[in-house]
């Protein structure tokens, strides 16, 4: 096990989380009396230091950056500055030039080199050079500001330029169109861009007609500086109308964040959009508005000054592969309620994690990659093609109203307890007990039905304690919840932190923080929950992560949809290494032939020395494996290969015995083999998870369920069945002692048709024809000859009960006396019995775990079986590689 510690403060200051939280610091409640003792602090806010200490402390750390990014400049290659000094040093040339035209230009501050200047900027652009130093200056402020919305960045200069070559232009027009035999002439007018543009329209298609194309050049510029599609033109002019003449206020949320109107767009060129609701509202919105921004800046400095929070990941036992299964935004652990609600009248202190935007963006390579073989550009599709959630709550009345009942219920009870926090997710709010001294927990658990009476609510789930805490959690829906965004789980720090391709945005956790996991880290997930409860949308936010962070080079898919309903949207997507299975009977194939591409893999990696995958991997991707000899095969990474059954269920129907067969040998040994499996079912139920798949996929995501038995299947404790639906859920990965609560992460059909497309435009999927063949016949004896099923189910049987009677065989395989005893005579052929002993039962001969191993042998031996093959890997996008390699099992990489 490992733990995840925040950073380390410059200072050694104390754990601000641990203030007024942890258990060693609670004052008793006072006891007898039917009121719990009043706390009057809130929890110590963070501590900062003061205005001049931090004035110092800036200037300080200011110079010690400009001084370190001067040294570091000196003698090294510009190249291999940190790309967020380049752009740093870009602002500040444009900073500069901006400086220069205005000193020129607006004050006529001459030097030597003034003339030079003004030859330059009214040469070119005429009059209209006045307003050049405001766009440098724009421009540089922007690219400091938003060094990494490139993107934007770029769509705002295009924008610009086309509405200054339209104005230089017109001027140059309205000035009688000068020509270059009067340069003073061409400099008081549209300079020489004006010249180039206007002339030869005039000369062209006459003067009106070019003051016309001007205007509409102009205001595609204004359209495109703003993203304004010409359909949203009208909205957003009555949007803006709205917002001018005061009527915004009453105006919903959708409408304010369909809002990006013209005005927005000169606001976008210098300011975080994020930035603007803060100032549209009224004066009290706009104080709430400074007070969180001065909670979260405080909360950060906590953060940094936090030297002995230490927050327990959820660690994966044995993960020797870098990141972690579990992560949460490093959002600092915080209590910015006491300045964000001063005017709120509850004393109890909201102890959600602020929602700090924008997140940390650096860490993860995005964008173009090059496809292995170099000819493919392949580029991940934008961040924005998901769509960006409302801003994450920290409290509302609701909550407020909450905390009122429960107190009131306890001071009803006459129980010695308070509440004296609460940590607010998007689903359920969980409200924090402390009980008084010689108070018994029971008193509180045993009050959950008046509680859920109180609060109006069935859903009450009662933690004792909370981990990690001296304090009972009772959590209760919000009746506001809010939809998680996967934009904004795949934006998160948390996401972020990693770039690793297998890394997928989860949800949310009950405290506001992002959850992601690795599903290679995994290895391998069950997914369950009653119908609705969000396991598709699960299944949906997976797959698009995986879309939006990985190459078909990096990771490669295997769908089986036996609903038919809920994957199609994904047909034809590259990272596809067969069309999406809907036939059952088919998908039963498609895992054998895992099985066989895990054992091929496992060889070929055994071949050149290599334990691992991402072992092998990085050392191709070093280039230090070199082909064998005699071999002209091509070495290629391998992707990681993602199985995902969107109803196990259907599968257990058709072929139960060789699911489980194919899952269990997958489940144990195809982790060192980059294959992973997700398991999806809405009935999870013994006879579809069975013991044995449950044993072999450890980590384990609930839905909602409809019964406390289905919640013991799926997690091996009750809390499912309390689930509220809609994506709720329990998390529970490998290695984690207790589930965690996490909202779903929500992706619109929209938002996944424009990922799709993105994907699918670049590269055509190349399948495997032999995913879905029917493993090659194997050598079934000539003895067993139709009775193999039944010879499986009675080695089973016999084995697992370590019971060797003939009349039991009769009663559970419902088969006849003669039927048992021939049955029973092939297991003692091949030793899996003694011989009989009369009427007593026979001895068995195979241990319960050497099972497998046994069922395998009676299957026909699995090595050696003619036709496996490897899994093609980046290479076989190219079809001219197909027939190399020639040391690959089965030669067909
Ligand atoms: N993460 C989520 N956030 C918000 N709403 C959700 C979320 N997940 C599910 N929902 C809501 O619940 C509905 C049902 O979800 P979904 O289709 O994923 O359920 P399911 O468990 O897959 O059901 P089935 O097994 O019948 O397919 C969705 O249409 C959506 O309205």
């Amino acid at each position: 096990m490992a733990t995840r510690t925040t950073p380390r403060s410059r200072s050694g200051a104390p754990a601000a989380r641990s203030a007024g939280t942890s258990s060693g610091k609670k004052q008793p409640a006072r006891q007898g009396g039917s009121r719990p003792a009043s706390r009057t602090a809130a929890p110590a806010a963070p501590r900062r230091p003061a205005l001049p200490v931090r004035i110092v402390r800036g200037i300080w750390m200011g110079s010690a950056h400009l001084v370190g990014g001067a040294a570091r400049r000196v003698g090294r290659d510009a190249r291999d500055l940190d790309p967020s000094h380049r752009r740093d040093g870009l602002a500040f040339t444009l900073l500069g030039i901006a400086v220069i035209v205005a000193a020129r230009e607006w004050w006529s501050l001459s030097g030597t080199a003034g003339g030079v200047v003004h030859n330059i900027v009214a040469g070119t652009f005429g009059v209209v050079g006045v307003v050049v130093p405001i766009l440098l200056l724009a421009t540089s402020v922007r690219l400091m500001r938003h060094p990494d919305r490139g993107q934007a960045n770029g769509r705002i200069g295009i924008g610009f330029a086309a509405i200054l070559l339209a104005v230089c232009a017109l001027v140059h027009v309205f000035a009688d169109a000068p020509g270059t035999d009067d340069m003073d002439a061409v400099r008081g007018a549209g300079g020489m861009l004006g010249l180039i543009v206007g002339t030869p329209l005039v000369t062209l298609v006459t003067t009106p007609v070019t003051v016309v194309l001007l205007f509409l050049l102009a205001f595609f510029g204004v359209l495109v500086v703003t993203a304004t599609p010409v359909h949203q033109v009208v909205p957003r002019l009555r949007a803006l109308y709205r917002r001018l003449t005061g009527q915004h206020d009453e105006a919903t949320g959708d409408e304010a964040d369909d809002e990006p109107l013209v005005i927005n767009a000169l606001h976008s060129a210098v300011e975080e959009p994020e930035a603007r609701p803060g100032r549209r509202r009224g004066r009290l919105a706009r104080r709430r508005a400074e007070a969180q921004a001065e909670a979260e800046q405080a909360a950060l400095d906590a953060y940094e000054a936090d030297e002995a929070f230490v927050r327990a990941a959820v660690v994966v036992p044995g993960a020797e592969h870098d990141d972690e299964t579990q992560a949460f935004d490093p959002a600092p652990p915080t209590e910015p309620t006491a300045a964000v609600d001063a005017e709120a009248t509850a004393a109890v202190p909201s102890r959600t994690k602020a929602p700090l935007a924008p997140p940390v963006t650096t860490g993860v390579p995005r964008g173009e990659q090059p496809m292995l073989d170099g000819d493919v550009l392949y580029t991940l599709p934008s961040e924005e093609s998901l769509v960006k959630g409302a801003p994450h709550k920290v409290r509302s009345a609701a909550n407020d109203r909450v905390v009122e009942s429960l107190t009131s219920v306890l001071e009803q009870f006459e129980i010695d307890a308070k509440v004296t926090g609460f940590t607010r997710g998007p689903t359920v709010t969980r409200y924090e007990v402390e009980l008084g001294q010689a108070v018994k927990v029971e008193r509180v658990t045993a009050l959950s039905k008046n509680i859920a009476y109180a609060v109006a609510s069935a859903d009450v789930r009662i933690l004792s304690p909370i981990p990690g805490k001296s304090a009972i959690g009772i959590e209760i829906p919000n009746t506001d919840r809010e939809t998680v965004a996967l934009g904004d789980v795949l934006r998160s720090a948390a996401a972020k932190r990693s770039d690793h391709p297998m890394v997928i945005g989860v949800g949310k956790d009950v405290e506001g923080g992002y959850v992601t996991a690795n599903l290679a880290k995994m290895p391998h997930l069950l997914v369950a929950g009653a119908t609705g409860a969000g396991k598709s949308s699960f299944v949906n936010s997976m797959i698009v992560s995986i879309l939006m962070r990985a190459t078909p080079d990096e990771v490669r898919m295997v769908l089986v949809d036996p609903k038919r309903v809920e994957l199609t949207i994904y047909e034809g997507i590259p990272h596809l290494i067969t069309p999406i299975i809907t036939n059952p009977k088919k998908a039963a194939e498609a895992l054998e032939w895992v099985v066989r591409e895990m054992e091929a893999r496992y060889d070929d990696l055994a071949a050149f020395g290599f334990k691992h995958i991402d072992d092998f991997n990085a050392a191709v991707r070093a280039g230090k494996v070199k082909p064998l000899p005699g071999s002209e095969r091509k070495i290629a990474t391998y992707p990681y290969l993602l199985v995902i059954v969107d109803e196990l269920a259907d599968l257990m129907m058709v072929a139960p015995r060789d699911v489980e067969a194919s899952i269990q040998r997958i489940t144990q040994l195809a982790r060192a083999a980059g294959i992973h499996l997700v398991l999806a079912t809405q009935r999870p139920s013994v006879d579809v998870v069975t013991g044995l798949i449950k044993a072999n996929v450890p980590s384990r995501l609930a839905f909602a369920t409809s019964s406390l038995t289905d919640s013991r299947v799926v997690l091996d404790q009750p809390g499912a069945e309390k689930l509220i639906g809609q994506g709720d859920a329990l998390f529970l990965p490998m290695g984690a002692a207790k589930p965690m609560r996490t909202q779903g992460a929500w992706v619109a059909e929209s938002e996944i048709h424009a990922v799709v497309a993105h994907v699918k435009t670049q590269l055509k999927p190349s399948y495997r024809q032999d995913v879905t063949q029917a493993a090659p016949k194997k050598q079934v004896d000539e003895d067993i000859g139709d009775d193999l099923d039944l010879l499986l189910q009675a080695a089973e049987l016999v084995v697992t009960t370590q019971f060797g009677s003939t009349s039991m065989l009769q009663r559970k395989l419902r088969v006849g006396f003669a039927k048992a005893g021939r049955l029973m005579d092939l297991l003692e052929s091949r030793e899996i019995v003694g011989p009989s002993e009369g009427s007593k039962a026979r001895e068995v001969l195979v241990q319960a775990d050497d099972l497998p191993a046994t069922l395998a042998m009676l299957r026909g031996a699995p090595e050696a079986l003619p036709g496996d093959e490897g899994i093609p890997v980046a290479t076989d996008y190219h079809d001219d590689l197909e027939d190399e390699g020639q040391d690959w099992p089965g030669g067909a990489r």
